[in-house]
């Protein structure tokens, strides 16, 4: 059996977590999901478990973290972190959270153009997973790689990670931008101009910019920004059709992470300087101060400028 049948504990019963165990279950792996409401004691569930996924949303992190710290998890389980977001308190990533609190533990992410409803009908599907250990990361490859879901190894887990966070900005941008029918030169100019926002943002936080063309990068950036299926994208998408934050979030299965990144990836801006003029039309358009056709006519009126510079 592969792998002598490693033992992996997912945490987080949201559809990520659930997709997550599943692809781990067709490879006849021993899975199980932990759920605040599961009513499991944690500390039973992971006693001999060799792999943990984290697949909480990023609210969740910080209280798992504190929850594993006081089960004294041993430093041979290696853990993977699957979210995608920005610690509102401390701005850092999970990769920074996990690894400040399990120096010792291997850690691995996972992140990629992974729409979890077209995982679970089995559609075929790629993904990352980065480690500054190898050996963890080939484990995760042989674990998860099936016949539909090819699995890719990187050294950069931040960069990794924080692709597919800063894009979740984007594919709100890009529901508006489908909302309010810009068209597809409109389309194809936000997503360009989308990527070097990501870089510059990425690389000043750590990651390398070769990773923001890759699967968790430019890979991400496509699949959230045009498919109805993203969460973020539907956030946009329904401000454009008129609706409220308050009425959308009221139907919205799941999270839709790029509400708080846009938050806290303000503040990263404005401390570090960096220019980030879409995430900043975004975070004028959800604290309700403009409306999506002003947020478009903004971003059109700046001052004209090279393209690369
Ligand atoms: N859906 C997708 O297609 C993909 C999602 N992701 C990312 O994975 C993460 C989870 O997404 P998804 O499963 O879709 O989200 P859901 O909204 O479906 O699930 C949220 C998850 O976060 C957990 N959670 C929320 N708040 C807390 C808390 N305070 N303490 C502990 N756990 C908490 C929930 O735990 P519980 O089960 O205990 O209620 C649940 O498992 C997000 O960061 C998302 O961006 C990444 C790739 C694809
Ligand atoms: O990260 C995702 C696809 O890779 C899921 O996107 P949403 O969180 O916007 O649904």
């Amino acid at each position: 059996m592969l792998e002598n049948a490693k033992k992996i504990t997912v945490i987080g019963g949201g559809i990520w977590g659930q997709t997550l165990a599943n692809l781990a279950r067709r490879n006849h792996l021993a899975v199980r999901v932990w759920s605040r409401h599961s009513g499991e004691d944690l500390g039973n569930v992971i006693a001999d478990t060799e792999v943990i996924i984290s697949a909480v949303s990023i609210k969740g992190v910080a209280p798992t973290i504190e929850k594993l710290q006081q089960l004294q998890l041993n430093s041979c389980t290696i853990i993977v972190t699957a979210t995608k977001g920005l610690d509102p308190i401390t701005t850092r990533t999970p990769f920074h959270l996990w690894n400040q609190a399990f120096p010792d533990n291997s850690l691995v992410v996972l992140s990629g153009p992974n729409l979890a409803k077209e995982i679970n009908q089995g559609l075929p599907a790629a993904t990352v997973v980065a480690s500054y250990a190898p050996k963890a990361a080939i484990l995760l490859q042989k674990l998860l790689s099936g016949e539909s879901f090819r699995v890719y190894l990187n050294s950069d887990p931040l960069g990794t990670e924080l692709g597919g966070t800063l894009k979740n900005v984007m594919a709100i941008a890009s529901g508006v931008c489908d909302g309010l029918q810009l068209g597809t030169n409109a389309k194809s100019a936000l997503l360009t101009r989308a990527l070097p926002e990501i870089v510059r943002v990425g690389t000043c936080l750590g990651g390398c910019q070769e990773t923001f063309f890759g699967l968790s990068g430019l890979g991400d950036l496509l699949a959230t920004c045009n498919s109805p299926l993203s969460r973020n994208y539907q956030v946009g998408y329904q401000l454009a059709l008129g609706l409220s934050l308050p009425e959308i979030l009221a139907k919205l299965e799941g999270t839709a992470e790029g509400i708080n990144t846009t938050e806290v990836l303000m503040r990263i801006a404005q401390k570090k300087f960096l220019y980030v003029p879409i995430t900043c039309q975004v975070d004028r358009l959800l604290r309700g101060e403009i409306s999506p056709q002003v947020a478009v006519d903004e971003l059109m009126r700046r001052d004209l400028k090279a393209e690369f510079d």
